[in-house]
């Protein structure tokens, strides 16, 4: 049976690390690192995450400031409600709840967040400093899930890391941050050949797909480290059921680690959120 990498446990660690900043900042200079959070419109899922997030802010000592806008709330008023957060010295971290409403242009809003004060890390400015190389406010699940590997492996060089999926929030971060780990990177994706085999070879496998259950016991090298990334909520017998991209019974027999879903990630998550925001806070003081 695979090692299960307890991500509650490893984010609490993390969250006290947060508090420990906080503290540092308050008793040095008297500055509350404060967290702003815009969730536009009112899906059910985004409002237990914000929630989470909330309550989880005011355990570490940070500030939090809530901006709930109706789901028709227009760019004009969205474009202004950031600027407003960008001018605030109280706001060390703007965070914006992905999706946005359809009618609203994500790039633009994600672009207009001072880059000092993304605390998500999506802003173009982090994103290159990222891919550069260079220290920066680095997108917080793939760091959760980079904490999460480091616990498991002293050394993550010359390992072979596929990640499933390729978006802007997990899939790409993830690959940059590997590779400076000095991993040998794959990104596979929907259009890839053999998905399998590919996963197949990997020592550290990175499921983040949104696809139910869609990675297999038979698809994962044996001993290898697995990152289920999905949060996927379905209904068993009228219950919401959370489950992840990967199928943890079976995976569990054949991997080394492997993450399981709910009390992985998505905890590591949170936790780094706040981590970023004390750094956030720090890189603005005067
Ligand atoms: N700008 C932005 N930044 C985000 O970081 C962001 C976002 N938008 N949009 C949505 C996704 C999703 N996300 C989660 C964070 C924590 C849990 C989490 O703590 N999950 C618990 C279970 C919570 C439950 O019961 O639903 C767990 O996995 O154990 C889940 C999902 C952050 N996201």
């Amino acid at each position: 049976m695979a090692q299960v990498i307890d991500g509650k446990q490893l984010a609490s660690q993390v969250l006290e690390d947060a508090a420990a900043e906080v503290e540092w900042l308050k008793h040095h200079f008297e500055s509350v690192p404060g967290l702003a959070v815009v969730l536009v419109g009112d899906d059910a899922a985004s409002q237990i995450y914000v929630r989470n997030k909330i309550k989880r802010a005011k355990e570490a000592g940070i500030a939090s400031f809530e901006h709930y806008l109706e789901a028709d709330t227009s760019q004009a008023t969205l474009d202004a409600l950031i600027q407003e957060l960008n001018d605030d010295p109280g706001v060390h971290g703007i965070l914006v709840q992905l999706p946005l409403p359809e009618h609203i242009d994500e790039a633009r809003i994600i672009s207009s967040i001072l880059p000092e004060k993304d605390v998500d890390g999506f802003h173009p400015a982090n994103v290159g400093a990222l891919s550069q190389g260079r220290a920066s406010l680095v997108p917080c699940t793939p760091q959760g899930c980079l904490i999460m590997l480091r616990h498991v492996h002293q050394d993550l060089s010359g390992k072979n890391a596929v990640i499933v999926g390729r978006s802007n929030i997990v899939g790409k971060p993830m690959a940059a941050l590997l590779l400076q780990e000095n991993c040998t990177v794959t990104i596979a994706h929907s259009r890839t050949r053999d998905i399998r085999k590919v996963c197949q070879e990997a020592d550290i496998l990175i499921a983040a797909t949104g696809s139910p259950g869609l990675i297999q016991s038979d698809w994962i090298k044996p001993e290898a480290t697995v990152i289920d990334v999905g949060i996927n909520a379905i209904e068993v017998d009228g219950q919401r059921k959370l489950i992840g991209d990967v199928d943890f019974d079976g995976a569990s027999q054949v991997a080394g680690a492997i993450s399981p879903v709910p009390g992985g990630v998505g905890p590591m998550t949170i936790a780094c959120l706040l981590l970023n925001t004390t750094r956030a806070a720090k890189n603005q003081l005067t």
